[in-house]
């Protein structure tokens, strides 16, 4: 084939690295074949500049960096993989489909504390902190840090004092943590916590099994921490766990999801995160779910938060967004799970929601690059790789800059 129609071709499979890959299954004695590996960045760029090609300037950038590893991951992933390339299109669909999208989606970043809860091996307070800190330097205005819960119920989370302790002097984002009682409330205190979060059920029996409490004594207890944290200026956010499904009893009628988040919402929680705590929901069971809480709770009070178990996270916050939402929890490398919710897998991957609202032309303020980093870091610790589909594919990118 000739080179201009490669070339032509690849501007429609416009991110580089598809570039590369065609260019590396065409034969290099091709007049201007585009081995990138035996050919020096000018000459591609002479190439590229020989046909003109309209978008490729993006290419030529990335590839003239291409023994700096950061740059190109930067470059690949700030400005080659968002909305920019796409805003035709968006724009195009921005008058039906995408109406109700918010400009800015707030990221509650919950790894720290939901996604590493559910670790048997306990991870040392340093690489948590060194972790948390990694999230905050890539623009996550929110980092749950971490739980005030009974150690023998959650021992992974035993260091929540030595955290919090920790990062007090770090800046740039809100460190909420979770608080199960008043005796949990009072230690966050103490430690230094500015916001804490609440956590009932919309399952009685999941109530039961998490927090030892039926949903009216934890709506109680929950009550009691609210007015305590009232008398602070602390915000208390709550979380419902099971909003569509639950593992010891399986579907959960909206109703009674909207009754705990009109409690929550009565109590005065400035935030109401619904949680589909074992990933069961489709797009099918979260908007009769969503329709019944915001009957009660309007849709700046609401967020959203979906473990990814039968894939469905991304089009269940794809279509809390159009319904109106703008908080989405996610944790980075999908790390996660509830220790009381058998099966239950990891949430959403923040990487994956980030590269979506990116898609979206929807602002997050987190850049993608640094969010990678700081996936690679827990994952290279926990021995896994990352569950986010994103960061596996972009990564891919990066070995490949970094070989050019
Ligand atoms: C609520 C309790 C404590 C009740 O547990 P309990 O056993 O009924 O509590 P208790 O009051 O009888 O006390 C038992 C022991 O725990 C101590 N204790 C009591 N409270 C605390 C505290 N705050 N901090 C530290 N220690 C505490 C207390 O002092 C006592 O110590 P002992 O005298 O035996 O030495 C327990 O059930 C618990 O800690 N549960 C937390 C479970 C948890 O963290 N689960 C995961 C988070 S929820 C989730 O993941 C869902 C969510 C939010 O992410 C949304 C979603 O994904 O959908």
């Amino acid at each position: 084939m000739a080179m201009h129609k490669i070339l032509r071709r690849a501007r429609f499979f416009n991110p580089p690295p598809q570039l590369i890959t065609a260019s590396h299954t065409f034969p290099s004695s091709e007049a201007h074949s585009l081995h990138l590996r035996e050919i020096s960045n000018k000459e591609v760029r002479n190439t590229f500049d020989k046909y003109d090609m309209e978008g490729l300037p993006k290419c030529l950038n990335w590839i003239s960096w291409p023994n700096d590893n950061n740059h190109a991951a930067s470059y690949v992933v700030n400005r080659h993989f968002t909305s920019g390339c796409n805003d035709r299109c968006t724009q195009e669909f921005s008058s039906k489909l995408l109406k109700h999208i918010p400009e800015y989606v707030k990221i509650v970043e919950v790894g720290p504390r939901d996604g590493l809860q559910n670790e048997k091996a306990i991870i040392p307070t340093d690489v948590k902190v060194g972790l948390i800190k990694l999230l905050v330097s890539s623009g996550l205005p929110v980092v749950e840090a971490t739980s005030f819960v009974s150690p023998k119920w959650v021992p992974q989370l035993a260091d929540a004092k030595d955290i919090l302790a920790a990062i007090q002097n770090v800046e740039g984002a809100r460190f909420p943590v979770l608080t199960p009682n008043l005796k949990g409330f009072e230690a966050a205190v103490a430690a230094g916590a500015k916001e804490v979060a609440v956590f009932p059920a919309a399952s009685e029996s999941f109530s039961k099994a998490n927090l030892n409490s039926g949903i009216e004594d934890t709506l109680a207890r929950c009550r009691d921490i609210a007015s305590a944290a009232r008398s602070f200026l602390i915000p208390v956010r709550g979380y419902i766990s099971c909003v569509v499904g639950c593992p010891l009893e399986g579907n959960i009628a909206p109703a009674k999801v909207a009754y705990v988040a009109k409690s929550l919402r009565e109590m005065g929680c400035s935030e109401i995160s619904l949680g589909d705590t074992i990933g069961v929901g489709t797009p099918g069971t979260v908007i009769p779910m969503l329709e019944a809480v915001l009957d009660v709770v309007p849709a700046d009070m609401l967020a959203v938060h979906f473990h990814d178990t039968y894939g469905q996270a991304l089009s269940n916050i794809l279509i809390s967004l159009q319904m109106g939402i703008s908080t989405v929890d996610s944790s980075v490398s999908g790390l996660g799970g509830c220790p009381y919710a058998k099966g239950a897998t990891g949430n959403v991957a923040t990487e994956d929601v980030v590269y979506m609202l990116n898609g979206l032309g929807v602002k997050t303020n987190v850049d993608l690059g640094k969010l990678i980093l700081a996936g690679d870091f827990i994952c290279k610790h926990l021995g896994r790789v990352s569950g986010s589909k994103a960061a596996t594919a972009l990564s891919k990118v990066t070995t490949l800059a970094s070989k050019l």
